[in-house]
């Protein structure tokens, strides 16, 4: 299978700060990369020097076969990025804005493509609705159908569901599945845990490096966390007292529940102890979620930047 995508060492630097620190990365062809990290961790900027946008101060690869410094104009052809920010027309209909984006690439059978979009949307018959009476959901679904239209092998999408209601983002990612199907790679960036279980596999960036890479199940066994759920009375309020507690990384109730991880068992086990033989609290051992890794490795993180 070749790759869609194979850089290595990026570094993008901004005055003195480094925001991408020798990032490198290789996608096969026709797979969901998940590309998450904290606020400002560098996904951004690392999704803008993928697609030809920005030029790396170093490193360098290929994306679609092309040299990722010297082929730019090539990768751009192939390449749908959609930014945090997709700027539709809220005043053109549905069927104008697509037929704008056609134009803005001079592609050839407009009229055949966009019928095409529409269909495969469901839009066919609100064509002529403009887009700005459309729900969030549907607005990002016609921005994605706006970034295929002419007919990219990889799509760059920047938190394309970032406040999307649950149906939506399901309905989103439904097609991104669909893509991904006819061959078409992704590397999509998101927040949203329920959204990387739902990636082929995973990139977790924290401060401009990569922290962990891997299918969901990999970073969960890679992680080397433990993690302990307690149910019972009281059971949740337990999180406020035990977040700061040596060898807990992080505590959290769920509902009536207590899920708390920590990166050594033993010292997780002496943070515990005071309540391990409370009656009213049965404790149970759980794997470690991708939250709690994530958590975990930001931690790590700062830690090690510099300054820290
Ligand atoms: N043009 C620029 N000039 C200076 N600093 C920049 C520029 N673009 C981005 N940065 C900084 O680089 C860092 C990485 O930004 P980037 O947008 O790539 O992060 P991100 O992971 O996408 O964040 P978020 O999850 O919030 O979207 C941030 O601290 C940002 O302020």
């Amino acid at each position: 299978m070749s790759l869609a995508i194979d850089v290595h060492g990026l570094v993008k630097r901004y005055g003195t700060r480094t925001v991408v620190d020798g990032f490198s990365l290789a996608l096969e062809q026709g797979r969901i990369c998940g590309f998450l990290g904290p606020n400002g961790s560098g996904k951004t900027t690392t999704l803008r020097m993928i697609c030809g946008l920005l030029t790396p101060d170093s490193g360098g690869g290929t994306c679609l076969g092309h040299d990722l410094v010297r082929d730019r104009e090539a990768i751009k052809r192939l390449t749908g990025y959609m930014t945090q920010r997709f700027g539709l027309y809220e005043d053109l209909t549905i069927r104008e804005n697509l037929e704008f984006v056609g134009r803005v690439y001079g592609l050839d059978r407009l009229g055949e493509r966009v019928d095409q979009s529409l269909e495969r949307l469901g839009l066919t018959t609100r064509q002529g609705q403009l887009a700005g009476s459309l729900s969030g959901g549907w607005k990002q679904r016609l921005a994605l159908a706006a970034c295929v239209l002419h007919g990219p092998r990889l799509l760059l999408l920047d938190e394309p569901t970032a406040g999307v209601d649950p149906k939506a983002r399901r309905a989103f990612w439904d097609e991104i599945h669909a893509y991904a199907a006819d061959g078409i790679t992704v590397l999509v960036s998101t927040h949203y845990m329920d959204e990387a279980e739902r990636c082929h596999e995973i990139a977790y960036i924290a401060y401009g490096e990569l922290m962990a890479r891997g299918t969901a199940e990999d970073i969960i066994r890679q992680s080397g966390l433990s993690a302990l759920v307690a149910s019972g009375t009281g059971a949740d309020r337990l999180a406020s007292k035990l977040r700061y507690t040596p060898g807990v990384t992080a505590a959290a109730a769920f509902g009536t529940t207590l899920h708390v991880c920590g990166p050594d068992r033993a010292a997780l086990e002496r943070a515990v102890a005071p309540w391990r033989g409370d009656p009213a609290i049965v404790w149970r051992d759980a794997e470690p979620t991708l939250e709690d890794i994530f958590i975990h490795l930001m931690g790590r993180a700062r830690d090690n930047a510099p300054g820290a």
